[in-house]
């Protein structure tokens, strides 16, 4: 089957979907529920935060504060299930330690219907973020069992196969090895990100289970933006939730990120900021309906 015609959500009338977000919310830097909460409301869809951690800034930043929300997640589901929440999808990304995954896989035991996106947020250029711990980068391996939608980057399909890290120029057969591997850990769909060949192009690829490789192709800016993989993973589920293909939802991160990349770069502290796309999301809300 081909990525171009598989819908995972059908989206019906009137209807809002709820989606929850568990991610860190972050005081500066525009990043994770900073960004979920916006992306996800402008697609019509009911966003729950579920907060892994907050954060004063994000930690590109040499100075922040964090407070790990793991002692009041198990009471804050509790009060959840007790009010009967209804999920229609489970987005998760930035965890703040490796007893949150039990957290998301409680989520996924309540609700065995709901959409699982798993954004695998461990690190970028090769190594991990500065509060990732080898632990949680291995327990983080068991969300890839069962997700509908796995976004790693390259640093990220490196840790959680343990296969070799070899930069961002990767040629698609081994691009193919890393599906492989994350389909054999139990992934219905991968989206590996960020594949660059020196072309000024970036290149994502969709593959899964019996879904053959496709590849996304962008203008890659020369620059880099914070945020911008947490920016790429909510709007892609934005779109599923709007009832899109995975194809057209992965071109339409792709073009989205690009173009919120260039906002940014007109503004002050452009290099720290982290990814300014408010003004874009109205192309976000046009996809409802
Ligand atoms: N320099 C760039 N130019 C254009 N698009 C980019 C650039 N950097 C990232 N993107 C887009 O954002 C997506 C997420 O990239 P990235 O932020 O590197 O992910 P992560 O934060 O998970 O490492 C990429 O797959 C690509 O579509
Ligand atoms: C607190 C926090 N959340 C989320 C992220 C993920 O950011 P990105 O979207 O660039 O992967 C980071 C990365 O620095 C972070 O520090």
């Amino acid at each position: 089957m081909d990525a171009k015609d598989l819908v995972l959500y059908k989206r019906e009338g009137a209807y809002i979907p709820r989606v929850a977000a568990v991610h860190d919310l972050c005081g500066y830097g525009k990043c994770s529920l900073g960004i979920a909460i916006p992306v996800l409301s402008a697609a019509g869809c009911d966003v729950c935060p579920v907060p892994t951690s907050l954060f004063s800034a994000h930690t590109k930043f040499p100075t922040y504060y964090m407070h790990d929300t793991t002692r009041i997640l198990e009471d804050y589901l509790d009060a959840w299930a007790k009010e009967g929440i209804e999920l229609d999808a489970i987005y998760s990304g930035f965890l703040g330690s490796a007893a949150q995954v039990g957290a998301i896989q409680r989520l996924y035991r309540e609700h065995p219907g709901a959409l699982r996106v798993v954004d695998p947020v461990m690190g970028d250029g090769g190594k991990m973020y500065p509060t990732y711990t080898v632990e949680l980068c291995e327990k983080m391996r068991e969300l890839v069992a069962g997700a509908d939608i796995l976004t790693p980057n390259l640093t990220e399909a490196h840790l959680l196969t343990g296969m070799p890290y070899h930069g961002q120029d990767l040629s698609e057969a081994e691009v193919e090895r890393y599906v492989a591997q994350l389909v054999g850990m139990g992934a219905h769909l991968v989206v590996v990100k960020g594949v660059v060949r020196g072309d000024s192009l970036i290149r994502n690829y969709v593959a899964g289970e019996k879904i053959d490789l496709v590849e996304v192709v962008g203008e890659q800016l020369p620059f880099m933006t914070h945020g911008t993989g947490d920016l790429f993973a909510s709007t892609l589920t934005g779109a599923v939730m709007c009832g899109r293909s995975v194809y057209d939802a992965v071109a339409f991160a792709t073009d989205f990120v690009r173009d919120a990349m260039r906002i940014t770069r007109l503004q002050p502290d452009n290099e720290v900021r982290g990814v300014s796309f408010e003004s874009l999301l109205g192309q976000v809300t046009a996809l409802v309906g």
